[in-house]
């Protein structure tokens, strides 16, 4: 008897591990028109190639700042173990990781699969809310990485799910526990997502309807009513408004002294919580008279790796 093998890829963004990786890293990044379309198709490449260059000593000084590099492909790594042990009790899973930009890649992920046997794969986006410039953008990487392979995998994605019970609950406590580090005072929640330009949202990106309702869901738990605002914009084109630093400035206006800033669109650590948020933002916070803290990544949080595991064992139905 042959006992069923099931392959979880984990998809996931990819971040530099070194120094030496930052250039290389955003020449991959800026070279998929998934995530960024630099003129017509021909002219991807080389744009990509001269806007690496030239960002790459800038991104170098914020990653020298978190330890020389993005914690990003450990955590992703610790949480595809984690998930692996809380699934052994339900089934035979192998569980991978492929980064978009970085290693692991779509097709060392496969290769490690196909050579255990395994060709029924399900691909979890280890992003909670759809967009196509990072889900989309992983899914057809990994599609292509299916082609290249030569092999017959049979393919199924879990592609968002911004109230994943688990995922909801896990943000609340997180949440609540740093409310409480402000006790006697009440601080201002304010939730920080990952901009995007609003090209994808005039194009039908659900990304920001599913921050909504995930925010929506916290809420009913914690009975703080947060704000939402959008970090990290990174180019000349129109990015969702308002940004992370003109919040913290009109909260500062209107008298606002306590901030509790909720990381949304991410489910691990990375440059943008550890440099933007807990470094950038507290200190501008504090240059504005306001105390901030953030509160805790969902990293391997074991109630958070419980959701990924439900989201694995219900994704057939
Ligand atoms: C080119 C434009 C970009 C869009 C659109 C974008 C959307 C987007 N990104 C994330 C999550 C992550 N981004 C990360 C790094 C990163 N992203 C961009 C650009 C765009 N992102 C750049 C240039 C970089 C490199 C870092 C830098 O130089 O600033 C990362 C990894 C960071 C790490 O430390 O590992 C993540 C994760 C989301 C969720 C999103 C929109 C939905
Ligand atoms: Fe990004
Ligand atoms: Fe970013």
């Amino acid at each position: 008897m042959t006992i069923e093998q099931t392959g979880v890829v984990l998809l996931n963004m990819g971040g530099p591990e070194k120094l030496a990786d930052v250039r290389p890293f955003l020449y991959n990044l800026f070279s998929d028109r998934d995530i960024i379309r630099l003129g017509p198709s021909f002219m991807q490449k080389p744009l990509a190639w001269l806007i690496a260059k030239r960002r790459a000593p800038k991104s170098m000084r914020t990653y020298e700042k978190i330890g020389g590099g993005s914690p990003l492909t450990t955590i992703t790594s610790d949480q595809a173990k984690a998930l692996q042990n809380a699934l052994r009790e339900h089934g035979n899973y192998t569980v991978v990781c492929a980064m978009r930009y970085w290693y692991p890649d779509s097709d060392s992920a496969l290769k490690k699969l196909a050579d255990k046997g395994i060709t029924t794969i399900i691909a979890l986006a280890l992003y909670p809310h759809y967009s196509c410039a990072t889900t989309g953008s992983s899914v057809q990487e990994l599609k292509r990485a299916i082609s290249r392979s030569g092999n017959d995998f049979s393919l199924r994605v879990i592609e968002s799910w911004p109230t994943q019970p688990e995922f909801i609950q896990t943000l609340a406590h997180n949440i609540l526990e740093t409310a409480n580090s402000f006790t006697p005072d009440q601080p201002q929640v304010v939730y920080s997502a990952h901009s995007l330009p609003v090209s994808f949202i005039d194009e039908g990106d659900p990304y920001v309807d599913h921050i909504k309702a995930t925010i929506t869901e916290i809420e009913k738990i914690t009975n703080l009513p947060g704000e939402l605002c959008f970090q990290s914009k990174s180019g000349p084109v129109e990015w969702l408004a308002p940004s992370t630093p003109d919040m913290l400035q009109g909260l500062a206006q209107k008298g606002c002294k306590n901030i509790l800033m909720v990381p949304i669109s991410f489910v691990s650590d990375h440059v943008e919580t550890l440099y933007e948020i807990d470094m950038l933002y507290r200190d501008q916070a504090k240059a504005l008279g306001m105390r901030l803290e953030s509160s805790q990544s969902l990293n391997c949080n074991p109630t958070f790796i419980d959701g990924l595991k439900n989201l694995i064992l219900t994704s057939g139905n």
